[in-house]
Order: structure tokens, then C-alpha cells, then sequence
């Protein structure tokens, strides 16, 4: 037998998986197993006196309209507004910027409980026709629809199996590139946990039945591929950029013709043939086409490679890489411009370059805090952008490039019932365990008193090149106006928050890193006075999930409560559920010998043990029945873990627990009912795992 095989049968063969049963989600079983903890802990829940007063208070803040920026398409300006409790925010258009605002299309007509959410959308060149993905439950499928943007009138047709796919219309207003996984058996409404494997790019002819769809790209030798796509801001290009799990891409294109057919496999000439670097198509002038890419830039650059001679060494830096700030996106606007924003210390910076020489043209001034929302077209010269922070609940500015105004507050969002000025942000610098400098931001009353006595929710993530950035959380302010909490969150390794040596830094055989760095925030906020362990919550969710997890394994005497939604907890079988193979890119996989080693170090299904002294802390494992990002298995199999093998101890006084919710998923599109009954559970639980007093 193979050395490797051999290895890898000896490995496996020692790993105890009691409860691979809970992977059939369909089985009598499984259903009974879910039952019976949501009969556990939804009593549990219900229990707390506070309860009531919790969720009255959650729904009472959330109770304040938010907005979407306004876009304009054809000759309608449009935008997203929620009055405040609605379960899906409505989308709206308007004749002008002050013009009245009409409802466009409401989500919330489409389902009785909310469940039904738009998930992408993208109007045609001319505006004319409106295309738009509905998931249901919050599972990732969606289906894509077609409306009349001037009748209202919807086309007969709905697209199927699509899923992971990008919305980009020809020029011609005629259809639509998207992708589908046409050879997808089964359910496909979010419950199953087949992996997707083998999308297909299609053309679609708006008006026509999705069975006359033909594939244009497809790449038959990777099935694993999932196909980005996008038509050229110009309408005389299709950027073709296949990934095959969270990071690196490759980059082809090909000529869109006008009058061309799309009726058969488009010829792609490659640009880009190493999965080595990211690379996101932003504009392009004429044959050169910019994009935002880490290739020789761990901070990311812009660069611009001319389509008809692509070499590599022909590419030119529009915007060279900034020796410390990240560039997190880029936009074209105003024909010869564009907007960057860069990440300097976990917060916006936002600026307007010269697209011709990428010479900084102006900046455009933010206070502390996180740009959540951009608008602007290489087509206009009017921007907008949405600034939030952890007290800001939102301002929406507007700016016309064409003259030097400075920029004019369109919107600025207020919450009732809650001052702002009663409380602080501060941005520390803690060191973790290897000596490296991690920022964390604190969020707590002006005339706070730091003597130990304050409980603490600390929040993280930790991977695949996402940064936390400051925004405005109800869930996180009631923790700290009512139960004189301080919201601490840790921007760890793994996170974007420092570009590529972040994410690094985080991730294969640094993962650790991420855990060092949460459980040294911890011991920070303990060592500084700000709380106990006794006082100290942690909470975190999918790679979160597996932070918290990871962390009350290895430091179960570290935290007095521990929130775990959507967590990913069996390392060593993510990659045979749904998308969960996209994770190698951070995780690595059990199929790789020197990988298993690693990831079992840290599983959390696999290091549940008996602490030497005490207990592990109250632990709440959340997720939910159409999560098809992170299938429910995972929690299932963590929660019997940890039942069976702590539940008995007569020192595990701690509740150890579960909530499955229905028809909901990872979290998108979450129903704002959902999500206030979800936040009231969150509260509830660390109010009594702390033993807390609600104070309204
Ligand atoms: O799986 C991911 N992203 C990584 C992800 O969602 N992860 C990675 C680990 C668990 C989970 C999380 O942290 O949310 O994205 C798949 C996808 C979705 C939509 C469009 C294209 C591709």
C-alpha cells in the first residue's frame, strides 16, 4: 500500500466520528435528534425573565428607516428603503433625486414570513429591464427573474438552478450571462448537502424559456471552478475569471460583437493561466482594462493590462500598491476617474484618482468608521456612498465630480430612543502571543469604570481576507446600554484587515494564530480591567463559529459564555458538503497528509475533552435548517459531542446547547423578524450565562 495511503488510513483510522449519522439531514434520526435540542433549549431560552423586555427593546431600536444609496439606471434614480421593521427592504425609483419615491418591486409581497429575499440584481445598459435573484430560506440558490422597468410588467420566464452566479447583460438590453449547475440531481432548495460541482456559464434571451439557454463557457476538465463573468463598462468585452475556491483567479476574455448570436461556446483567450493572485476586473478605456489585483501587492494595486497585447510584461501599475493602507475596492466614474477605498487601521479612506494616470485627484473626508455602500457609474459623474460606524447609523453623501463641491449629506439616518453621545469608540493595540501588534476597537459608555465588574461581548472572525470593519449593530448597543456591557471587537489574523500577510497570517498551518489572537484580546480585556472571565462573552459566526469553538476547547476556563452561529466545526469533512471544498484555500484538506495533521489540531468536533479543572463555558451552538454556506452538520455533531462527553460531569454546570431555526439559512436575507428573535436568543443567553440584570 501507498506510504500516503497507508498514512492517511492510519490517521483516519484513529479518528472516532460517532455521530457521522447527523449528516444525513432527511434521516427520522437527524429530525428527532433536532426536535429533541430545540425542545431543550427553546424553553431554556424562554425562560429568561428578561426576555420579553430584551426583545421589545431590540425591536424598538431596530425600529428606524434605513436606506440604500440611490442608483441611477436609464433615467430613474433607485434605492433600497427599509421603514424600519419590514422583513426585506423595498426597492424604489424615483424620477429624479427629489422626485417621489414609487415602490418598484417589494420582496415582502413574495412570502408571508419574509422568507423570499432578493439576492443579486442588475438592471440593462439602458435601464430598460430590471434582472434580479430570489433565494428562499436563506439558502444560496436563487432563481433569476425578469421585469419591464417601465410597465412593471414581469417576463414570462424563470432561471433554475443557479447558484454562486454573476448577473451581466449585453449591451443590447437583449440578456444576460449567469451561471447554473444544470447537472445538479436532487433537492436544490438549500436542505440537501451535495457539493455543487460543474457550473456552467449561460446566455440568456430575455423572453425566452431558460430551455433555449445555451452554455458559452464551461470548463470541463475543473469541475470545482465556479465562473465569475462580467460584460466591459464599454459592452465590447465579456472578462471571463474562473475560482476555484476563496482566493486567486484567472482572467480570460473574448469579444462581444454587436449583433453576435451567443448562440454556441464563445472562443476565451486567456490572460491570466497561474491561480497565483486575485484579480478583479474594475473598467476598462478602450482596449486597456484595469483591474484591482494582489499579484506582487499584498496590499493590492490597480494595474492595467491591454487586451490585445496581454503579456505580462506589458502590464502597467495605474495605482501603485500603498506601502501600508489595502485597497479594498475601486470604482470608475465620471468617464476619466475613479473612486478608491482603502483600509487604513481597519477603517475608510476614500479618494478619487485620475483613471488616466492614477495621479490622487481629492479625497473625500470620513470620520472613524466603515464606507458600507457606494453608488457611482463610469457613465456619470455623480457618486454617492454611505458612511456607518459602531454609534453612526448610517449618513449617504452625494458629490457631483464634475465641479469642486465639496460633498452634501443626501441622507442621514436617526435612531430613536438611543445617544450616541453617552458612548466611545476607542481603536487599541494589544500584542498577541507571538508578539505581533492586533488592533481591537472597544465600545462602551463615556463614564465607563474599568474595575473588572463590566461584562464584555467580544466578537471576531478571523479568515479568508475578510476585515470587520466598524458598523452600526443593534444587537451589539443593547448589550451596551442596557446591561452596562463593553462591545471589544478583535480584528485577528486571517481577516483583509492588513491585505495578504493578514489573511496569511491566518490561515494553512498560521490558523492557530487566529486563536492565539482572539484568546490574547480576551486576557487583554481581563488584564486591563475592563472584565472577568466570569463576565466575558465571545461570539462569532461561520469561520467565527469556529473561532469561538476552537477557543472554548483550548481555554474553556477563558470566558463565561460562548456563542457559536453557523460555525464550521468538523475539519476534517467540510469539503464533501455544498461550497465547503471553496474553504481549502484558508483551511486546507484532510485529504493532504501534512494538512489532516494540522487541521486536526484545531477541529472542534475533534478537541472536545474534559477541562483538568472546571468546566467549559455556557456554550450556544445556533444554525438552521436551509444553511447550505455551512450545512447544519456541523453544530449537529459538535452539540452531541459536547453533550456526551461534558453534559454528565457533575462539574458541568453550564448549559450546553443548540437552537436550530427553520426555513433560514447562513444568515443572507434574513427576515428582519428572524433576525430580532435570533439577537433576543443571543441576549437572553449571556444574560443568563452572566448572570446579568437587563436594565431598560
Ligand atoms: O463559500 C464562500 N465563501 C466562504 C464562506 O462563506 N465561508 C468560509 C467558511 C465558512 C463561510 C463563512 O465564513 O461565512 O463563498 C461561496 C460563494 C458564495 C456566493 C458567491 C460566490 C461564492
Amino acid at each position: 500500500m501507498l506510504p500516503l495511503v497507508w498514512l492517511r488510513k492510519r490517521c483516519q483510522g484513529l479518528v472516532k466520528d460517532p455521530y457521522r449519522w447527523l449528516e444525513d439531514p432527511d434521516s427520522e434520526e437527524t429530525k428527532a435528534f433536532v426536535d429533541a435540542q430545540n425542545a431543550i433549549t427553546k424553553p431554556y431560552l424562554e425562560s429568561c425573565k428578561a426576555r420579553q423586555d430584551i426583545y421589545e427593546r431590540l425591536k424598538q431600536l431596530w425600529d428606524f428607516p434605513k436606506y440604500s444609496c440611490p442608483a441611477r439606471y436609464g433615467d430613474k434614480y433607485y434605492f433600497y428603503k427599509n421603514t424600519g421593521l419590514q422583513n426585506q427592504s423595498v426597492l424604489y425609483v424615483q424620477d429624479t433625486l427629489d422626485g417621489e419615491p414609487r415602490v418598484f418591486l417589494d420582496p415582502n409581497t413574495l412570502s408571508e414570513d419574509g422568507t423570499v429575499a432578493i439576492s443579486s440584481s442588475e438592471f440593462s445598459e439602458d435601464g430598460s429591464i430590471f434582472a434580479y435573484g430570489l433565494s428562499s430560506s436563506g439558502s444560496d440558490w436563487c432563481t433569476i427573474h425578469f421585469m419591464n422597468t417601465k410597465t412593471g410588467e414581469k417576463y414570462p420566464e424563470i432561471l433554475e438552478k443557479v447558484k454562486y452566479s454573476p448577473i451581466t447583460w449585453t449591451h443590447d438590453n437583449r440578456g444576460i450571462f449567469y451561471g447554473c449547475y444544470p447537472e445538479q440531481k436532487g433537492k436544490t432548495d438549500g436542505s440537501e448537502t451535495e457539493s455543487n460541482i460543474n457550473q456552467k456559464l449561460c446566455y440568456h434571451v430575455v423572453g425566452t424559456p431558460q430551455s433555449k439557454d445555451v452554455i458559452v463557457v464551461e470548463f470541463l476538465e475543473e469541475p470545482l471552478w465556479r465562473i465569475g463573468a462580467q460584460v466591459s463598462d464599454c459592452g465590447k468585452w465579456l472578462i471571463i475569471t474562473p475560482v476555484k475556491d476563496c482566493r486567486d483567479n484567472l482572467v480570460y476574455f473574448t469579444e462581444l460583437k454587436p449583433g453576435m448570436q451567443l448562440n454556441e461556446k464563445l472562443q476565451l483567450t486567456q490572460v491570466v493561466d497561474k491561480l497565483e493572485a486575485d484579480y478583479e476586473y474594475v473598467t476598462n478605456d478602450g482596449t486597456k482594462a484595469i483591474f484591482r489585483t494582489n499579484k506582487g501587492a499584498p496590499n493590492y494595486k490597480l494595474i492595467a493590462i491591454d487586451l490585445l497585447d496581454y503579456k505580462q510584461e506589458k502590464w502597467v501599475d495605474l495605482l501603485p500598491e500603498h506601502p501600508d493602507n489595502v485597497l479594498d475596492w475601486a470604482c470608475a466614474v465620471d468617464g476619466n476617474k475613479f473612486v478608491a477605498c482603502y483600509i487604513e487601521h481597519v477603517k475608510s479612506v476614500l479618494q478619487v484618482h485620475s483613471l488616466i494616470n492614477g495621479e490622487k485627484l481629492r479625497s473625500l473626508p470620513l470620520d472613524v468608521g466603515t464606507i458600507v455602500n457606494f453608488a457611482g457609474q463610469k457613465k456619470y459623474s455623480e457618486i454617492f456612498y454611505q458612511f456607518k460606524s459602531f454609534l453612526i447609523p448610517g449618513i449617504i453623501y452625494r458629490v457631483d465630480l464634475k465641479n469642486e463641491e465639496e460633498p452634501q449629506v443626501l441622507r442621514e439616518i436617526k435612531v430613536k430612543n438611543f445617544d450616541a453621545c453617552l458612548y466611545k469608540t476607542d481603536q487599541i493595540f494589544y500584542t498577541s502571543k507571538d508578539g505581533t501588534k492586533i488592533p481591537m476597537f472597544i465600545v462602551m459608555r463615556h463614564d465607563a469604570v474599568l474595575d473588572g465588574s463590566m461584562p464584555v461581548l467580544l466578537y471576531g472572525y478571523g479568515g479568508f481576507n475578510v476585515s470587520i470593519q466598524p458598523t452600526f449593530g443593534v444587537t451589539k448597543l443593547v448589550f451596551v446600554q442596557h446591561l452596562n456591557g463593553v462591545l471589544a471587537v478583535a480584528n485577528i489574523r486571517g481577516g483583509g484587515e492588513y491585505g495578504e500577510k493578514w489573511h496569511n497570517g491566518g490561515r494553512f498551518f498560521n490558523k492557530q494564530n487566529v486563536f492565539d489572537d482572539f484568546q490574547c484580546a480576551a486576557e487583554y480585556l481581563i488584564e486591563n480591567k475592563y472584565t472577568t472571565s466570569s463576565k466575558l462573552s465571545i461570539l462569532g459566526a461561520s469561520n467565527g463559529g469556529l473561532l469561538i469553538a476552537a477557543c472554548v476547547n483550548q481555554r474553556p476556563d477563558l470566558f463565561g459564555a460562548a456563542i457559536a452561529q453557523v460555525g464550521v466545526m468538523d475539519m476534517l469533512r467540510f469539503h464533501k458538503f455544498t461550497i465547503g471544498v471553496a474553504w481549502v484555500s484558508d483551511y486546507g484538506s484532510s485529504d493532504d497528509p501534512k494538512h489532516f495533521e494540522n487541521l486536526l489540531k484545531y477541529s472542534p468536533l475533534h478537541n472536545v475533552k474534559v477541562p483538568e479543572s472546571g468546566q467549559y463555558p455556557a456554550t450556544l451552538l445556533l444554525t438552521a435548517d436551509h444553511d447550505d454556506r455551512v450545512v447544519p452538520l456541523h453544530s449537529l455533531k459538535l452539540i452531541a459531542t459536547l453533550q456526551n462527553t461534558l453534559g454528565n460531569l457533575p462539574q458541568q454546570t453550564n448549559p450546553l446547547l443548540i437552537k436550530i431555526e427553520t426555513k433560514a439559512g447562513h444568515g443572507g436575507g434574513k427576515p428582519t423578524m428572524k433576525v430580532i428573535e435570533e439577537s433576543t436568543d443571543i441576549l437572553v443567553f449571556i444574560v443568563k450565562s452572566l448572570g446579568l440584570e437587563f436594565k431598560l
